[in-house]
């Protein structure tokens, strides 16, 4: 993964100035949506790359250390040919100790927290969960934000938030889960975006999976263009995950195709760019086995 984000200041003024246009959203998204997808080879090559950029995920109330010993073994040898690994692991917390077992530091261990799905645990509890699942190994911590923060426009109370959970996190990597499908407008997703980047968000995610909405093409537009402008304006580069619903193999091809048109090339790498998703993985290794 890229360098820690250290974050920057608040800067209220220039959350109030940040807003997008949700015609302008959907439009990227139609165009993604519109442009003819790699075909034979180099299909199979793309589909190749995004399997190098999943974040394997096992996040069901049934979860045991069975299945995630048996989640990490795939995510080691997806192909069962040895020629690639998925980017990470990622699991609910309760389940990091199994999974940092079973890897053995050779890919990192992601870990849900700070009361995933709805961010609505006391806040201490929240903080407290995300040290303890650094203090068991995982590597990453995905945080969710209280959307009545963002729902409410107290910009300053997710920016604490955040910050408090950077802290708590220290050299882990820290994406922030935005739940775009809870927030309503493009105004709301870019400035939740903006807000996470500047209290120290890593990556900035799009959804749990457990969203009556998850991950779109629409908001992942957004998000990108407010990483483009932080990177802009800041020189720091956060990387960017979308999360939730991901299943099939021209899904995850729009998902490439989008975040190369807004970000570029170097965004097309497990540093910067990583792809939430449970079932993803089969659906693309059954289309490589034709
Ligand atoms: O963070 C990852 C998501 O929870 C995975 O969602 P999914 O099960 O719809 O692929």
């Amino acid at each position: 993964m890229a360098a820690i984000n250290p974050g920057v200041a608040f800067d209220a003024a220039l959350v109030a100035a940040t807003s997008f246009d949700d015609a302008a959203a959907s439009a990227t998204a139609a165009a993604i949506e519109a442009a003819p997808l790699p075909t034979g080879a180099a299909r199979a090559a793309r589909l190749r790359q995004a399997i190098g950029l999943i974040d394997l995920t096992t996040l069901q109330g049934d979860d045991t250390a069975a299945r995630v010993r048996a989640l990490c073994a795939t995510a080691l040898d997806p192909l069962g040919d040895g020629s690639l690994t998925t980017a990470a692991v990622c699991v609910y917390p309760a389940m990091v100790p199994y999974a940092v077992e079973a890897l053995a530091g050779r890919l990192p261990v992601a870990s849900v927290a700070a009361g995933f799905p709805a961010g609505l645990t006391p806040l201490a509890t929240r903080i407290a969960e995300v040290a303890d699942c650094v203090g068991v190994g995982a590597a990453e911590i995905d945080i969710v934000i209280r959307r009545s923060h963002a729902l409410e426009g107290d910009w300053q109370a997710l920016y604490d938030e955040v910050r408090a959970f950077r802290a708590a996190a220290g050299l882990a990597h820290l994406k922030a889960i935005i739940a775009v499908g809870e927030l309503g407008d493009a105004t709301t997703i870019a400035r939740a975006s903006l807000v996470c980047m500047m209290a120290g968000a890593d990556v900035i995610k799009t959804s749990t999976g457990m969203e009556k909405v998850n991950a779109t093409l629409p908001a992942g537009a957004i998000m990108l263009r407010g990483i483009a402008d932080f990177e802009a304006r800041t020189g720091i580069r956060v990387g960017f995950k979308p999360a939730g619903g991901i299943g099939t193999p021209d899904q995850a091809l729009h998902w490439l195709a989008l975040v190369e048109s807004i970000l570029g090339p170097d965004w097309i790498d497990p540093s910067l760019f990583r792809i939430g998703a449970s079932r993803l993985l089969g659906a693309i290794r059954d289309e490589l086995a034709g």
